[in-house]
């Protein structure tokens, strides 16, 4: 027995009870999950007898049946010391109080790992703070039958800073000093000498122990197991996000879903046979059931379409990355942003939350908003099973992908309605939640918690005969609140481009960048209006290596009908030439040149993808048709030159005819007036 600090025994497998014994009886895994958080002073270990390779283990220790439970005391030393505490008519209730009975039968020292379950003297409370370093002292009156006392003292053994002790309703000196009436009930006491009741909404053990891990101070500590020291301590701070954990982030879920898509499945070099299935399958059910931005959803339908059309057997990932790629330049931007960003699933240190975090989150979203948007019976499991596909083929844990699917295997097919598949998530979120409590993965920020905890939604806890209990019709209602579109915040998530774009044109246009700047900006427009003319399978564009010219009014657009549109093409022809030919002269414009566009100028697409210095040629151009309108009359295709030259012929003919005029004139005057010659 390790270090003689145990109370009771470790067994020879991992903590994860596999196989057998995982499925056979639900309610000791329960107790498992419970007995948990109090290592080190009880090490559960669970074997699995139906497995070969287990069989001289489970020989020696004298198993027959399952499940059997044994108990070691501390210091025990052969096999045959445990103590049998199987009864199958055992509940959850019981095998938790006889373990405690039997840990308070050690007859030798008392295992030092054991917090003191005996109850508190008067004395011993007077003096608490003396001895002790800590912040906190909690008293729980109760009866002498009751266990909450002693629970609640293993199950805050872990946390730092906070002490527990019974007291029982016969300590009649502090009874009365606290003034306790019912019991039990629970008192907190400060170093200062102050106290108060603790404000819980039932009188139970997981009120009591949750509202004491909350308190402030209170922290899981050294007792936490296998804790590896992380080599570096460097933290995310530079990201300056306070959550509220009572709301949901779009941060999280675009994270997620970028990560899942574009880095996830992406990995492989080429898709095929389930996993493409199963791809396809995911992003179909996004666009089904995922709230998202105008933008993403865009984003997620267009990926769709493009899917759909692909129907060959293999997509390998250059073409999927290709097809993934943000189209910000459509009429409707079809965007997904690219960053990772956490807010409501943000770990305390890098490594912890994260993606895991926002993908529990956004598959509890997708099975609460398939519950809300159709019939219950229908099509039950459409959000579980594309979980349980993507999470067997895509979920990078291999380990997590292999327990999830142990739960799915044993009870999710039995899944009848869109409200069970919200509460099976659910409950088998919180089943791992248990698993995990304690563990290297937990943050220690966020310890790991039957959610939603009691200060969350407090009508979705009860106690029935000593156990704590959750009234579900509670908890769903609880959950379509909590991950309704209503309840999704958009702090910290990247600005909405649909925004952007409107709000980037005036500003853009109006603004003077260096000069530089938009020189390169121009340039990337122009590669990626080249590249976009060559990638056949944009997400702008569904329909993959087909030409699509679609009319730029965004009515239009959202039938997704790929037309050639005539007028539209000619027109957007004629007139990306005078912006081409604009743009030949643009280089030579200085800053000063750029003028600023009407805000409503900026709908066409040409508009919105000119650098301000075209736009401004194009309406110099404008403009100069617009100051003479003698010129149309003229006729269109004369140049100012060849108008002059017109006027000065014209003005010289006109002179030359006067002159001529003039000189013929005077001529005839002068003959009239000469006297004539007589006749002879
Ligand atoms: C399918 C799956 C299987 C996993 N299996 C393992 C594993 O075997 N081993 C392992 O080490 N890690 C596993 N993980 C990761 C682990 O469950 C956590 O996601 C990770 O440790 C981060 O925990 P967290 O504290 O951020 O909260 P998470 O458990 O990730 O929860 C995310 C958020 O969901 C909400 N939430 C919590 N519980 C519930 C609930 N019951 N119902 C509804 N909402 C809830 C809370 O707002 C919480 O912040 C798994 C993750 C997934 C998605």
């Amino acid at each position: 027995m390790q270090q003689g600090s145990r109370c009771s025994v470790p067994g020879q497998a991992p903590p994860w009870c596999p196989g057998h014994c995982f499925w056979v009886i639900p309610s000791w895994l329960s107790t498992m999950s419970l007995v948990w958080e109090w290592r080190p002073a009880v090490m559960l270990a669970a074997i699995d007898c139906a497995d070969e390779a287990n069989q001289q283990v489970c020989a020696d220790f004298g198993i027959t049946g399952f499940p059997t439970l044994k108990f070691f005391r501390a210091f025990s030393k052969k096999a045959e010391d445990g103590i049998r505490i199987t009864n199958p008519s055992a509940t959850v209730e019981d095998l938790r109080h006889a373990i405690i009975t039997n840990l308070e039968q050690s007859q030798d020292t008392w295992p030092p790992a054991c917090p003191p379950l005996e109850p508190a003297s008067t004395d011993e409370v007077r003096t608490f703070f003396q001895r002790n370093k800590d912040q906190y002292l909690a008293l729980i009156f109760e009866k002498s039958n009751s266990f909450v006392g002693r629970e609640v003292a293993l199950d805050m053994l872990q946390y730092e800073n906070v002490a527990v002790r019974r007291v029982l309703s016969s300590e009649e000196e502090l009874v009365e000093k606290f003034g306790v009436s019912t019991f039990p009930s629970g008192y907190l006491l400060f170093r200062n000498g102050s106290f108060s009741r603790l404000p819980v909404h039932i009188e139970a053990r997981s009120f009591y122990t949750y509202y004491l891990r909350m308190l402030s101070g209170v922290t899981r500590g050294s007792y936490k197991l296998n804790t590896t020291v992380s080599a570096s301590n460097e933290t995310n701070t530079s990201q300056p996000k306070r959550a509220d954990r009572s709301k949901v982030y779009v941060a999280d879920l675009e994270s997620t879903l970028h990560y899942s898509l574009r880095v996830e499945a992406a990995r492989t070099a080429v898709l095929s046979g389930d996993q493409l299935a199963t791809f396809k399958c995911y992003v179909a059910m996004l666009v089904k059931y995922f709230p998202g931005r105008p933008c993403v959803q865009t984003y997620l339908q267009s990926l769709d379409g493009w899917l759909r059309n692909w129907t060959e057997p293999e997509l390998p990932r250059s073409a999927l990355k290709e097809a993934m790629k943000n189209n910000r330049d459509a009429s409707h931007p079809a965007v997904l942003p690219t960053n990772v960003s956490w807010v409501g699933c943000r770990g305390s240190e890098p490594h912890f939350r994260g993606y895991p975090c926002g993908l529990w989150t956004v598959f509890h979203l997708l099975t609460v908003q398939a519950a809300q948007s159709g019939p219950d019976k229908e099509l039950p499991l459409e959000v579980l099973s594309a979980m349980r596909c993507y999470v067997r083929h895509f979920f990078g844990c291999q380990e997590c992908a292999q327990h999830f699917e142990a739960m799915a295997a044993e009870s999710m097919d039995r899944v009848a309605g869109r409200e069970e598949a919200v509460l099976w998530l659910w409950s088998h979120h919180n089943e791992v939640n248990a698993r995990l409590a304690g563990g290297d993965t937990e943050d220690p920020k966020f310890p790991k918690l039957q959610w939603p905890p009691p200060d969350m939604c407090p009508q979705c806890h009860k106690e029935e005969r000593g156990v704590h209990a959750w009234d579900e019709p509670a908890v769903l209602t609880f959950l379509k609140a909590h991950f309704s579109p209503a309840n999704i915040y958009p702090d910290y998530a990247e600005a909405d481009p649909i925004a952007m774009v409107r709000e980037g044109m005036g500003a853009r246009l109006g603004t003077e960048g260096p000069r530089e700047e938009r020189e390169k900006e121009e340039e990337e427009e122009e590669k990626e209006t080249e590249g976009e003319m060559r990638a056949p399978g944009r997400p702008g564009s569904p329909e993959p290596r087909r030409p699509s010219i679609v009319r730029l009014n965004p009515k239009l657009r959202e039938v997704s009908e790929d037309i050639v549109d005539l007028d539209s093409f000619s027109e957007q022809h004629f007139k990306s030439q005078a912006l081409r030919a604009a743009a030949g002269r643009r280089r030579r414009l200085s800053k000063r040149d750029t003028i600023a566009l009407p805000r409503d100028a900026g709908v066409g697409r040409e508009h919105r993808r000119a650098p301000s210095v075209l736009v401004r040629e194009e309406e110099e151009v404008k403009e100069g048709v617009r100051r003479s309108p003698w010129l149309r009359v003229l006729g269109l295709g004369f140049s100012r030159l060849d108008i002059s030259l017109c006027v000065a012929l014209y003005f010289l003919s006109s002179m030359c005819l006067l002159g001529m005029y003039t000189f013929f004139r005077l001529r005839t005057r002068a003959r009239k007036g000469r006297p004539g010659f007589p006749v002879a």
